[in-house]
């Protein structure tokens, strides 16, 4: 199957109505992904198709279960979840953090060649940005465990009156993780979720402030 069948087959079964024009610039991202990691270590996958389930369709599955307008991305790496959800979602703005310089880099790029007038990338600890207004959503996938998602980056949407919500995008259930939670944190849902051509299993822990 080509890579454009296999992404509206895919984005078919999330249930997701992505225009031919935002999938063909899903397809452009992981082309310019493909690129830099031939210079730059980006991410170990390497075949396209593993690509589009393992980093496309993974980071849109979480659409359904999160509303903007305000998205950080901690520890966002090659874009990921970020630059899928804010070319699905061309009405949120998206704020890539990454304190890795050769990734922000590529971050940077990314959002010129792309035209993503929606992003901001900050190439910096999270820990040390703190920008005003607050975000809604605050998303993470393979940042840290929850304790150091919940410490380092907790100030970006949960301090306010906002109702900000931290989601952490999880592999397997994470019993252990769950218990080291501090109680100023409360556990809102923990959802499996889907994706298609994926074997592993996503769950998503949707935190707030207790
Ligand atoms: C394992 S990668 C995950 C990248 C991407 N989210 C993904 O799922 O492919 C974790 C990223 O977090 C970044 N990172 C680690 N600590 C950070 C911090 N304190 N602030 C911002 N970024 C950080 C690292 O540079 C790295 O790119």
């Amino acid at each position: 199957m080509s890579l454009p069948a296999q992404l509206s087959e895919g984005l078919e079964l999330l249930g997701l109505t992505l225009s031919p024009e935002i999938q063909a610039r899903l397809l452009a991202f992981l082309a310019l992904i493909q690129k830099w990691n031939q210079v730059h270590n980006l991410t170990s996958v390497r075949s396209p198709e593993t690509m589009l389930v393992r980093h496309l369709l993974d980071s849109l599955a979480v659409l359904p279960y999160i509303g903007g307008p305000r998205i950080a991305d901690v520890g966002s790496g090659a874009g990921l979840p970020g630059i899928p959800l804010a070319l699905a979602r061309p009405d949120w703005h998206v704020a890539l953090i990454e304190s890795n310089h050769k990734k922000a880099v590529f971050l940077e790029q990314a959002r010129i060649e792309l035209k993503l007038k929606n992003v901001e990338v900050v190439a910096e600890r999270v820990e040390s940005f703190h920008p005003k207004p607050e975000f809604d959503i605050v998303i993470s996938r393979a940042f840290s465990d929850l304790v150091d998602f919940v410490r380092l980056a907790g100030h970006l949407g949960l301090q306010g009156s906002s109702g900000g919500m931290l989601v952490a995008m999880k592999g397997i259930y994470p019993h252990e993780e769950l218990v080291q939670l501090p109680a100023q944190f409360t556990v809102e849902k923990i959802l499996q979720v889907p994706v298609p051509g994926l074997e592993a299993q996503r769950h998503l822990v949707l935190i707030r402030r207790a």
